[in-house]
């Protein structure tokens, strides 16, 4: 792990007149500090094209900062600390003067090794011509400790990202580089390998020997939200499945790395990738969403920046098969979707069912860890019901942070959490070139089968339902078994539990 930096960085955010430094980048950096996890002696330069003042700029970013405890005071306190520049990304006149800027920072501070953070906030197409601008410039000295980062998407297809890595790295070295995965630094997602790995019983469990069938799945309650333009061009497969869960579903499933070093966590993910067989694009769940029933939400082909012909998905289901000791013939189902009856995001483990013999009937045994929203863990298990009954129900072990965690506990943003790792040089959660290499070996001939012109159409669904209509055939197809109706109450278990007295 690299040493972390110290009270004298510079930061510096390109695109910041942009959605994302708006929304996240700001935010995280404000979250940091606030919270003591960011030095009151740093300097945040805002970077972009847009000709605004330090006053504009600040206005921007100040309503998305949140309190959360702290008084109104930290806000000025952050903003203080901030200021903007424009500038063009491609030519030298802008990084000459930041470059300045930073001299004069470290200078007045006698900082005798200079650390810089630079977070490209910018559109993948800008990200090698900064790279290159900040190479000439900002990092053409020997000695200097320099980050960076940079944000998803890492290419659509093996060979674009080939592409960006031939671009970026002849520039930074792998250990400068930070590549953001936002679903690495959630908190749930940030628990797996405890949970795994820390509990003797689950760790004994989790295995072809126990485990039937798992799904990952991602529900989004809301459409592309005048995203369409951008969204028509990747998809959800490239949008969140390619990249959010599937680091899920690495970390899910590779083996015990011997450490929590992040070159030893990033060895067994990709060990797991390569055991992956090729995704069958005839075993796929595809759809688009339709308007509402009720007329009042629109369609995707609504959105005016969408293809009025497009094929896009926007939901898509299939099942990653591994190739090893431990998991052959367990199917693993990823499924996603926009504007569907909920938002969450979850993963369900079924237990394969346990020998009858005693029981009439019983349930199989069901572990679900609720990345969100309200971060939850809850084992199904077979329970006698209470009273004078002998017959048995479905009910839960339940670790539901809200009820468990108090309020006092700061449970970071994603974005928070991993700008704090790599300030201190962290890169376990982040994502490493070869990891992304074989996941585009996988994903691509995937996507060229389902984008081909012969390719499937997507199924319609209605914006708000549960998706295409054929889910439920699909999960049980892979192995997945719905508890028998009644047989499972939430929250609360009432006597009429399997319509019993
Ligand atoms: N927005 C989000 O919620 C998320 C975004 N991302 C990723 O983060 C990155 C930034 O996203 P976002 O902030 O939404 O992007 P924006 O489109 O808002 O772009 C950010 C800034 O970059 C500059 N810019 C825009 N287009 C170009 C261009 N063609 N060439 C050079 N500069 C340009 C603009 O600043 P100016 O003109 O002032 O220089 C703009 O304010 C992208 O890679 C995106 O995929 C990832 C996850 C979520
Ligand atoms: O990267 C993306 O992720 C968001 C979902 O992130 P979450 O933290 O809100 O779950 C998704 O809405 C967006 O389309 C995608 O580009």
């Amino acid at each position: 792990m690299a040493e972390p930096f110290g009270d004298r960085v510079s930061l510096v955010v390109f695109g910041a007149s942009g959605d994302l430094a708006k929304k996240k980048t700001f935010p995280a950096l404000f979250g940091l500090f606030r919270e003591g996890q960011l030095p009151s002696t740093v300097q945040i330069v805002g970077y972009a094209r847009s000709n605004l003042s330090d006053e504009e700029f600040k206005d921007r970013i100040r309503p998305n900062l949140k309190l959360r405890n702290a008084d109104k005071s930290k806000i000025d306190e952050f903003l203080s600390l901030c200021s903007y520049m424009h500038g063009p990304y491609d030519e030298d006149s802008g990084y000459v003067e930041l470059l300045d800027k930073c001299v004069a920072y470290e200078k007045k501070h006698n900082v005798a090794v200079p650390e810089r953070l630079f977070y490209l906030a910018l559109p993948p197409s800008a990200f090698a011509t900064v790279c290159r601008f900040l190479k000439k410039h900002l990092n053409s000295e020997s000695g200097l400790k320099t980050r960076v980062i940079v944000e998803k998407p890492f290419g659509r297809d093996l060979q674009t990202f080939r592409e960006l890595q031939e671009n970026l790295s002849p520039l930074f070295t792998e250990d400068e580089l930070y590549r953001i995965d936002h679903y690495l630094g959630k908190e749930m997602v940030k628990n797996l390998l405890v949970l795994r790995f820390g509990n003797e019983f689950l760790g004994a469990a989790w295995n072809k020997n126990h485990i039937k069938s798992i799904q990952i799945s991602f529900k989004e309650a809301f459409g592309t939200q005048g995203r369409g333009g951008y969204f028509d061009t990747i998809g959800i497969i490239r949008d969140v499945m390619q990249n959010h869960m599937l680091q899920v579903f690495t970390l899910l499933t590779m083996e015990r790395p011997v450490s929590f070093d992040p070159e030893a966590v990033r060895d067994e993910k990709v060990k797991v990738l390569k055991a992956v067989e090729p995704i069958d694009p005839k075993d796929v769940l595809l759809g688009q969403y339709s308007a509402s029933e009720d007329g009042k939400e629109p369609g995707y082909l609504d959105d005016d920046t969408v293809n009025k012909d497009s094929k896009c998905f926007t939901y898509a289901a299939f099942a990653l098969h591994i190739h090893n000791e431990r998991w052959e013939g367990v199917p693993i189902v990823l499924r996603a979707g926009k504007a569907l009856d909920e938002s969450k995001v979850e993963i369900r483990i079924q237990f394969k069912p346990v020998a009858k013999g005693m029981f009439k009937e019983i349930q199989r045994n069901e572990l679900v860890i609720r990345i969100q929203p309200d971060e939850a863990i809850y084992m199904k298990i077979n329970s006698k019901i209470p009273g004078i009954s002998t017959e048995t129900s479905l009910t839960d072990l339940d670790l539901t942070y809200s009820k468990r965690y108090s309020d006092d506990f700061w449970i970071p943003e994603a974005y928070e959490a991993l700008i704090r790792d790599c300030y201190l040089g962290n890169h376990s959660n982040f994502v490493r070139d070869d990891e992304l290499d074989i996941s585009w070996k996988l994903f691509t001939p995937f996507l060229e089968a389902l984008e081909a012109a012969d390719g499937p159409k997507p199924e319609l669904y209605s914006y708000g339902s549960k998706g295409p209509k054929g889910l439920r055939e699909f999960l049980a197809s892979h192995g997945y078994v719905f508890s028998d109706e009644g047989t499972y109450q939430w929250p609360l278990t009432t006597p009429n539990v399997k319509g019993k007295i």
